[in-house]
């Protein structure tokens, strides 16, 4: 097989393996809603292309048109999720959308076939969106700034080349993008070719993102001494299990309040450095006593909650008694060898919870009970 038409079929592959990553990436999650637009983009690509070089073996020209139209959306597609992808102004999308049509139109208006005027077009519009890329990329959040710069400088470079190069080919000589394709023109992959590595540079540029973006939502959501969820992961967390939870009498969702008895004399006695050690101590003792379906959280301070679905008052106090048995096994580090740390516990227990806050409020109300009866001790709320 000739060598151009041969790497352009490499070219077609490669861009559906990054249009499958980038469909992968929106999959997984699906507020990075610019990977869907470039999945969809980069696909069109691989198909536009391969519709190109069938041109080369059966002359059609439903296939030309299918072919040029399949590039021309990809393009729109493309530039868009890339433009979402660095959040750029909607102003700025719309005058973009604009000039992105000037691809389709050129397939209408430039009739000739002649691979200059399209090179022009193309050239320009291709460059532009690059050098546009990389000048939005260096101006975005200083976050990965080093990366961003490289990417950026990739872009930027590619947008000056393909310009320059295209405007060299089409001026060198006047022939179709198929009879280029056909005489086995190199040169004809720097229209592919730049774009290849930019999807590239895009997918890795978002897969950096996104692992950012996640490593933020962990951040917000979690307790990050104990790496439990903190009071707004719980909140969230809690009520979508109770929106989705299918609770009745005999299997009530119950919900669990904890707070560490005489901490303060435990900081002042120790250091604070030991109170925190006590921390972990006590989410290790949640956490394995626990199901996995429970949602477990430092609300505050020296404050736990659990999440308990299916799970009434007997079974709740059975939890309570499983962490207190660990706490009461494991000295602190730092503290006196005899040193164990307590917890005081509220228990609710609701076949049908609607309101989280006042089911919190009752946990806390026994809580305090709990507190007032000597500590240590497990109080279960009763509304009856
Ligand atoms: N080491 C450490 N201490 C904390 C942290 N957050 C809150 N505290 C301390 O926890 C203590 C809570 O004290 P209090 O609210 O008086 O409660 P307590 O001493 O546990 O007494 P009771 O709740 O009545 O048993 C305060 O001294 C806080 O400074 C933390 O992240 N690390």
């Amino acid at each position: 097989m000739e060598l151009v038409p041969t790497l352009l079929f490499m070219t077609v592959w490669m861009y559906c393996v990054v249009a499958t990553g980038f469909a992968i990436l929106w999959y997984q999650d699906r507020r990075i809603q610019p990977a869907l637009l470039l999945a969809i983009g980069f696909g069109l690509t691989a198909l536009g292309i391969a519709l190109i070089l069938l041109r080369i073996f059966v002359v059609n020209d439903l296939l030309r048109l299918a072919g040029n139209f399949a590039i021309a959306a990809s393009v729109v597609c493309v530039a868009h999720g890339t433009l979402q992808l660095i959040k750029t102004r909607t102003s700025i999308k719309i005058w973009l959308l604009l000039l992105s049509l000037m691809f389709p139109i050129q397939y209408l208006v430039i009739s000739d076939n002649n691979f200059f005027h399209r090179a022009v077009v193309t050239g320009v519009f291709i460059g532009f969106i690059y050098l546009f890329t990389a000048f939005k990329l260096i101006k975005s959040t200083p976050d990965n700034y080093v990366i961003k710069c490289l990417i950026a400088a990739v872009f930027g470079l590619l947008g000056a080349l393909i310009l320059l190069r295209l405007l060299n080919i089409g001026l060198s000589e006047e022939m179709s993008f198929v009879e280029h394709v056909e005489a086995g023109n190199p040169f004809i992959l720097l229209f592919v070719l730049p774009s290849l590595i930019l999807a590239n540079g895009i997918f890795l540029f978002l897969l950096i993102t996104t692992n950012l973006v996640k490593e933020k939502d962990y951040l917000a959501m979690h307790d990050f001494h104990t790496n439990l969820y903190n009071r707004r992961g719980f909140t969230k967390a809690a009520q979508s299990l109770i929106a989705h939870a299918k609770s009745d009498e005999s299997s009530p969702i119950s919900i669990i309040a904890l707070d560490a008895d005489l901490f303060k004399q435990l900081n002042d006695q120790c250091g604070h450095q030991v109170g925190d050690n006590a921390l972990i101590v006590i989410a290790d003792a949640i956490r394995s006593c626990a199901s996995e379906h429970f949602i477990c959280a430092r609300i505050g301070g020296e404050e736990f909650a659990i999440l308990c679905p299916s799970t009434n008052v007997e079974q709740a106090a059975e939890l309570y008694r499983c962490i207190s048995q660990h706490l009461a096994a494991t000295p602190i580090d730092g503290a006196q060898d005899n040193y164990r740390v307590s917890l005081s516990a509220g228990v609710v227990a609701h076949a049908k919870v609607t309101h989280l806050d006042q089911l919190f409020h009752d946990a806390d109300k026994c809580l305090y009970q709990a507190k007032e009866q000597g500590r240590g001790c497990f109080v279960a709320f009763n509304s009856h």
